[in-house]
């Protein structure tokens, strides 16, 4: 259904057990914010209508946080996106079995395409494609593996009925330089299915400046640094948003 209100959806990043911030997505440079449950219960009594939750171990290949990210989604009654490391069936089992309300593909959509195609055919709405990208060039991996064209994949992927994307310009993940706007026109310009914005937003100014894409295609936004470092409240963004 189509929206017409820029959804938000605080992040909460898990390594070791704890909630963090990379910056351009590197592994080693976290900052880290305590308790990821604590962090997600937060959010949720500020208003939030969903929670992007990610299992950083799992996307790096240097572990998992999958028992805390299974608490947390069953803690939450709000709307939980899973994301990092869900690239096979048992991954992308544990994953739905936490009752969330869908995950995000990444590297399976690069690597092992057969897969993500039997998976997107099977569960439908409940599965996202991550798109992260650097320039044109998209990632895997943690962010750290070449994974192709964003335009080839994108079309490859909307002929498979993916029905919907997150799209992250790496460059600004963290960093609190503002989304990437131009990135995220040429996307909605390329695909009819909704997208989900991620990395870099600053201020309540970016957010205005993503809900004014709502009508090409723009439907949430992912916002992680920003809140942390206090350089607004979910509650003030939440209000921008349904202004
Ligand atoms: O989502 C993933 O699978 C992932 C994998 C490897 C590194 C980072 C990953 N996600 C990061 C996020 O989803 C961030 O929470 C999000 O982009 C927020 O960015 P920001 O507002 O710039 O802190």
């Amino acid at each position: 259904m189509p929206v017409n209100k820029l959804e938000l959806l605080p992040a909460v990043d898990v390594r070791d057990g704890q909630a963090v911030r990379l910056v351009h997505g590197v592994s080693g440079s976290e900052t880290s914010y305590g308790s990821p449950l604590e962090a997600a219960l937060a959010w949720q009594a500020s208003g939030a209508e969903w929670l992007h939750l990610v299992d950083l171990d799992a996307a790096f290949g240097t572990g998992d946080n999958r028992a805390l990210v299974a608490e947390i989604t069953g803690a939450m009654d709000i709307k939980v996106e899973l994301s990092g490391g869900i690239r096979d069936d048992a991954s992308l089992a544990a994953a739905l079995a936490t009752g969330c309300t869908r995950v995000n593909l990444g590297t399976a959509a690069l690597e092992t395409p057969e897969w993500a195609a039997k998976a997107i055919a099977e569960h439908g709405d409940r599965i996202a494609v991550g798109l992260d990208v650097r320039g044109t060039t998209l990632k895997g991996r943690g962010w750290t593996s070449e994974g192709g064209d964003l335009y080839e994949t994108l079309a490859r992927l909307d002929s498979e009925g993916c029905a919907r994307y997150v799209v992250t310009d790496i460059g600004k993940d963290g960093t609190l330089t503002g989304p990437n706007l131009e990135l995220l026109k040429n996307v909605c310009a390329a695909t009819d299915r909704p997208v989900v914005a991620s990395g870099g937003i600053s201020s309540l100014e970016d957010l205005r400046a993503l809900a004014a894409l709502v009508p090409q295609g723009v439907e949430g936004a992912i916002v992680g640094k920003a809140l942390y470092a206090k350089a607004f409240t979910l509650e003030e963004a939440l209000k921008v948003v349904s202004a």
